[in-house]
């Protein structure tokens, strides 16, 4: 009876066949070995971290000040000259130590989850003893095979009829146990994919890590790694616990039996497993690098498929057919490339674990036969000991039969350790000591201003920007120097410039979404959330308005709707009714989409699902962004270009409408025509046209001076 149903499947799903992830191309082959990279020489992560034109940390730069004031050593000659290898994970090896430690990292936090902790002990004591239980089936069988044949050697025709009836309730006990046993196996396995799931997907939208993770290019595929590598990891990580659990009291059963019966036997055993284990990690080290690879390009190949279906239409207007294919079909020749070195190891190991396999069918049979013909053992023994035999080498194999499930398996251990250290990023030694340093204060900060208008002004202030300078975080080329302005109530302002002046920028950095080491100052909101972004009172629209997939309604709630019933009990009580649909109704009027509602009134209007960003055109995603706003009520509003796809006016139209909603708003825009809806106007030009780097490329000013300026 094959004892690990449930550790081959999974292990083969990640391993041969093809992977459902939605990946994005970064340096992906420079990244590939993160904890090597942590424990390279400051000189090399420095050199790496330059080439990838990363931003570095206070604590870097103070050791890239050490090391561009010593001699460059050979080592960094060598670390910067040297180029990536083409598949350079080829040459990775499973390093035992360090695979333990990150699949103990990875795998602990559910069983130290108070919550989850009891629960899940209980299900691992079940299903231990169910592993157990068939142990002792096997055993059974052994013995009962042992009579079974002697029955026959020795022509007994009613102790072979008995013991045929015995066999038939034995299996019928012995089979639910295996049943169950994987059953069980997989429940807990699921159960722990879930928490697993929901904890990343917490941290993942925590502290918007999600585009700091995209933005950053700090690790590739995080969907993958959600999706494949958590479902593949709990499985296998159970699976694996367990196959050597089974193995150790497999272990002790047989090796007793297998020892009564002749103990070269067991020699010649303990040689053979000990052999074939150091020739299995020689020929299939190779799988290693090649299955990390190949977790890559499959993902890569699925990427670029995604990505034609969501721009299928830019793509069509072009006529950009050839070139997609051409790309597309080089990402997936790389696979296939891989995919085919890959078949080569594997077939190379199948040679060398299939001779291991078959070897013993007559191994133990040639070295026990003898015993047999001098009339020392009884027939029913040579079976025994074969399938001793046969049992203990599976246990002490294991290396040997999964050396291809351990390597798939190091790979995804290694992902998920990686994942898990980009999103706890604070326990990283250099962060903790980084935000420690006297210079932890750089970058913008994001802060509380005072309800009841401590500063002084007259006018409530919703927004205040102090000293506020930025540079583009890959180049370094300044941006903004020195701003410092105010947002009262009821004064909106325009910003103006160039493409490229860096309005979005500042937008960003509002948002807290800017990269804190490529700027400085002050932004303060009147009141902060949890995020730190003050999404209570304010509310950004983006340039490219953003369609999430659901209803309308859940288009026009977005970012606020959320099902009371999906609250915690304690929160339920302040969990606000949504909007009636009236009042959305009302809303879509008001932004004039009633056009949009009228086609949908068969098909239950609002509550339609759509892939709205490819039946909306771009103006009626813009009216829809402003619908949202108008329903989300905030005091102030900060719009990028939201107006950009409308006529002007349906573009007065809207602005009429935030206007009489008491909405204040800072708008990006390139339109003259946006001036009369605005009171103060920010213009910004390039910093190389102003004046020096330090020096403002700014300017403040009432729009009313502007108009009687003529300008
Ligand atoms: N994440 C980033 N990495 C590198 N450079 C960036 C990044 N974000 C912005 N930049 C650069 O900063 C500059 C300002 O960009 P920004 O989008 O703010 O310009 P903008 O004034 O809004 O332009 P437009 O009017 O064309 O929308 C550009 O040169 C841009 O390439």
């Amino acid at each position: 009876m094959s004892r690990s149903p449930t550790f081959q499947a999974p292990l083969c799903r990640y391993i041969v066949c093809s992977r459902r992830a939605t990946p994005r191309a970064t340096g992906k082959a420079q990244l590939a070995s993160f904890s090597s990279f942590k424990r390279a020489p400051w000189e090399s992560r420095i050199s790496f971290l330059q080439k990838k034109q990363r931003p570095l940390t206070p604590r870097w730069k103070r050791n890239l000040v050490r090391v561009t004031s010593s001699e460059p050593s050979s080592e960094t000659t060598k670390e910067t000259t040297k180029e990536t290898p083409k598949l350079g994970l080829e040459q990775k090896e499973i390093d035992w130590p360090l695979l333990l430690s990150q699949a103990v990292k990875v795998a602990t936090p559910y069983w130290k989850d108070p919550k989850e902790r009891k629960g899940a002990l209980l299900r691992l004591g079940g299903v231990v003893g169910l592993t157990l239980g068939t142990t002792g089936v096997s055993v059974f069988f052994n013995f009962l095979g042992r009579d079974f044949f002697n029955s026959i050697a020795q022509k007994q025709p009613e102790e072979f009829q008995r013991l045929l009836v015995v066999y038939f309730f034995a299996i019928c006990a012995g089979i639910p146990a295996f049943v169950l046993k994987d059953f069980f196996t997989q429940r807990l396995a699921l159960r722990w994919r879930t928490w697993m799931t929901e904890s990343y997907v917490g941290k993942y939208f925590s502290d918007r890590k999600f585009y700091r993770i995209q933005a950053g290019s700090l690790i590739d595929n995080p969907d993958q790694r959600i999706n494949d590598d958590i479902s593949n990891f709990t499985v296998t990580a159970l699976s694996f616990a367990l196959v050597m659990l089974n193995s150790t009291i497999d272990l002790v059963s047989f090796s007793g039996i297998l020892y009564n019966i002749y103990p070269p036997l067991f020699g010649v055993l303990l040689a053979y497993a000990l052999g074939g284990t150091f020739l299995s990690v020689k020929f299939g080290q190779r799988l290693v690098g090649l299955n990390f690879e190949q977790e890559t390009r499959e993902a890569n190949f699925r990427y670029s498929l995604v990505r034609i279906r969501e721009n299928a239409e830019s793509i069509a207007f072009y006529g950009g057919e050839k070139n997609e294919m051409q790309l597309l079909l080089e990402r997936f020749k790389a696979t296939v490339q891989n995919y085919g070195q890959l078949l080569v190891a594997s077939r190379n190991l199948d040679f060398f674990t299939s001779f291991y396999r078959y070897i013993i069918s007559f191994l133990p049979a040639a070295v026990v036969a003898p015993l047999f013909f001098k009339g020392d053992i009884e027939f029913g023994v040579i079976n025994q000991s074969s399938s001793a035999f046969s049992h203990i080498l599976s246990d002490v194999s294991i290396v040997v039969y999964q050396f291809e499930a351990i390597a798939g398996f190091s790979a995804v251990t290694e992902r998920l350790y990686q994942f898990t250290e980009v999103l706890e990023g604070g326990t990283d030694d250099d962060e903790a000591d980084a935000a420690d340093s006297p210079e932890a204060a750089e970058g913008i900060q994001i802060a509380s201003l005072d309800a009841g208008n401590g500063n002084g002004l007259t006018a409530e202030p919703l927004l205040t920007i102090q000293d506020l300078s930025m540079s583009a975080p890959t180049s370094g080329a300044p941006l903004l120097a020195n701003l410092t302005l105010d947002v009262n109530a009821g004064q909106s302002l325009l910003i103006m410039g160039p493409s490229g002046t860096g309005k979005t920028s500042l937008l960003r950095a509002c948002a807290g979404l800017w990269p804190e080491e490529s700027g400085e100052g002050t932004v303060l909101w009147p009141k902060l959330n949890e995020d730190g972004a003050n999404t209570q009172s304010v509310f950004f629209v983006p340039q490219r308005p953003y369609m999430v997939l659901g209803s309308l309604r859940q288009q026009l709630l977005y970012p606020t709707w959320v099902e009371c019933t999906d609250l915690p009990d304690a929160e339920q009580d302040d969990c606000e009714l949504p909007p009636s649909d009236k009042e959305l109704e009302a809303v879509m009027k008001l932004v004039r989409l009633e056009g949009v509602l009228e086609r949908l009134r068969d098909g239950g209007a609002l509550d339609t699902l759509m892939d709205w960003s490819s039946v909306l055109s771009l103006g009626e995603q813009q009216r829809l962004a402003f619908a949202r706003l108008l329903l989300a009520k905030p005091k102030l509003a900060l719009l990028d270009e939201s107006t950009s796809a409308l006529d002007m006016d349906n573009e007065a139209h809207l602005y009429a409408q935030l206007q009489s909603a008491g909405i204040t708003f800072v708008s990006v825009g390139h339109r003259s025509s946006l001036m009369k809806f605005h009171q103060e106007i920010l213009q910004l030009s390039s910093v190389a046209e102003g004046a020096g780097n330090n020096e403002n490329n700014w300017q403040l000013r009432p729009i009313s001076e502007l108009v009687s300026d003529g300008s």
